[in-house]
């Protein structure tokens, strides 16, 4: 068995992708896509769920086809994903019924607020951990149900499917056999109750939704069940399954109550395990859960940024100033410093500890002098400065101040980001070799279920770092930014009156 190989998938915001993982923890062979994201209006963000589906299947195929062997290599399957996003599916076509409704999607920011206004507030954050926010699950599962025709009537009859993209992908992976979340992902939806880890029924009064669409929820590292034999000409154990944040906090070995790490992907996600005991914040951050294994259940609290990545994203798509992603920092090294230009990169509200879902973007500071480089470099600034705040948010909670981050995510591989960073937060930053920490960490739980890996301990000394940023910068001079950073946040708060 150990001389086989672990499939892990990571279904991202803007790719799909497969790798192999031998033994010691090693990236084998890595296949990506990135699939379409359709913007039908602005705040509204939607993945087709078969492109979704397509993109993820045929670099599985792929990258087990470049590697030139067959799914008998293969030990067992992880699956890792973007959370909160809905897919809903007719239960005997597969086709479904609508366009995925992605986590970044703003379409309930009102009926959130009808909520909020109606008195809900602490019952759902007492029973989910999570704050009124369009971000999550339910209130894009029920705008489907409203505004598909007939879809309420198929729901209640039991013909729907309602899945994140883990059960989705599962789904067709198994041909329909299995229709199945983990914890880790139900704890997004706002229907999952995280204290007695089920579905929870006044939750699913609350918001409409016939309870008979929702998936059996599962611990996070088991043998669910196979693939179907059509796809990779053989039956391979699907064996893990994690939201991706919980993915990552894994991968990164913060398997111990204290331990923190940031994703800096489309989003940036700060993740700090809280063992067994489900810590509730002052500060606005999220109480989840990080996984269930062998009956013990982990908590974590989670901030979550909403745009990170895909700040330069839009600087490479919208605005046109990079050709490429890494192209920022080239540009951006250009300028000494921001030049007195701050960009709240609040392009789809703003997440922990805002939580506004109507901010926008906003970019402050522009004089005559203003070039490219600085505004490079404030865009840079933006997605350190919101993790910044989830810091100062998580210390206030805990009480005790940082010392260091594990990071991972795209964004990482830019030394200039994490030197700032670094700078921002007056303590050190921690990249790990490997950067693909989401996915290891689905491969890990995929690999412990089916004894491939034998323990925690057995995994640990496969994390090793890469490289360590330390502040450099006066600090004088970083009070000076957060000071000009706070006032560009009040002018992108509440900015939408739609
Ligand atoms: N060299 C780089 N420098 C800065 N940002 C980068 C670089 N390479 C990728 N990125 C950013 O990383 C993000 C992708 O990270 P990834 O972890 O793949 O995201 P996701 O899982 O959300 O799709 C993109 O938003 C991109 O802008
Ligand atoms: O696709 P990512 O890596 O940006 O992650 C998205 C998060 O899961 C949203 O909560």
């Amino acid at each position: 068995m150990k001389d086989k190989l672990i499939l892990a998938l990571d279904q991202g915001t803007t790719s799909s992708r497969a790798i192999l993982f031998n033994h010691s923890g090693e990236i084998v062979k890595v296949s990506q896509k990135p699939f379409e994201q359709i913007f039908p209006k602005p705040g509204w963000v939607e993945h087709d769920p078969n492109d979704i589906w397509s993109s993820q299947i045929s670099v599985a195929a792929e990258v087990i086809a470049q590697h030139g062997i067959n799914g008998e290599s293969i030990a067992a399957i992880g699956i890792t994903n973007q959370r909160e996003t809905v897919v809903v599916w007719d239960r005997e076509t597969s086709e479904p019924i609508h366009n995925a409704i992605v986590w970044q999607d703003r379409r309930t920011a009102r009926y959130c607020d009808e909520l909020k206004d109606a008195g809900h507030t602490d019952m759902i954050k007492k029973k989910t951990g999570l704050v009124i926010d369009a971000y999550f699950s339910a209130t894009k599962l029920k705008w489907i149900l409203d505004n598909v025709e007939g879809a309420r009537e198929k729901a209640e009859a039991g013909k729907l499917c309602f899945g994140t993209v883990d059960s989705w992908l599962i789904w067709k992976l198994t041909r329909g056999k299995m229709f199945i979340t983990d914890v880790s992902n139900a704890s997004r939806t706002m229907l999952f109750n995280i204290h007695t880890m089920a579905w929870d029924d006044e939750l699913l009064d609350l918001f409409n939704i016939p309870k008979a669409m929702l998936p059996e929820v599962k611990e996070s590292s088991e043998v669910y069940g196979t693939t179907a034999t059509t796809l990779f000409s053989t039956k391979i154990p699907i064996a893990g399954i994690a939201g991706d944040q919980q993915a990552a906090l894994f991968g990164q070995m913060c398997t111990k109550p204290g331990m923190v790490k940031n994703t800096y992907g489309t989003g940036c996600f700060l993740l700090m395990n809280t063992g067994e005991e489900a810590v509730y914040s002052k500060n606005n951050l999220l109480t989840t859960v990080a996984w269930k294994i062998n009956g013990k259940t982990t908590y974590a609290l989670e901030g979550s940024v909403f745009v990170g990545g895909a700040a330069i994203q839009w600087l490479r798509d919208g605005a046109r100033m990079v050709r490429t992603a890494p192209g920022i920092n080239h540009l951006a090294e250009m300028a000494e410093d921001n030049g007195g230009v701050y960009f709240v990169p609040a392009l789809t509200g703003l997440g922990a500890p805002y939580w506004d879902q109507y901010a926008r973007g906003a970019m402050l500071g522009i004089t005559r002098g203003t070039t490219d480089a600085h505004i490079a470099r404030a865009t840079l600034e933006g997605i350190a400065f919101q993790v910044y705040d989830i810091v100062k948010a998580m210390e206030a909670d805990s009480g005790k101040k940082s010392i260091e981050l594990r990071v991972d995510g795209g964004a990482t591989a830019s030394n200039l980001l994490m030197q700032i960073q670094s700078d921002l937060f007056g303590f050190k930053i921690i990249r790990p070799q490997t950067l693909e920490t989401t996915v290891m960490g689905a491969a890990y739980l995929a690999g412990l279920a089916v004894g491939y890996w034998d323990s925690i301990d057995d995994i640990q000394s496969q994390w090793v770092i890469e490289k360590e940023f330390y502040p450099k910068a006066p600090q004088e001079k970083v009070d000076n930014m957060l000071h000009y950073w706070h006032k560009a946040v009040k002018c992108a708060q509440n900015w939408i009156e739609e």
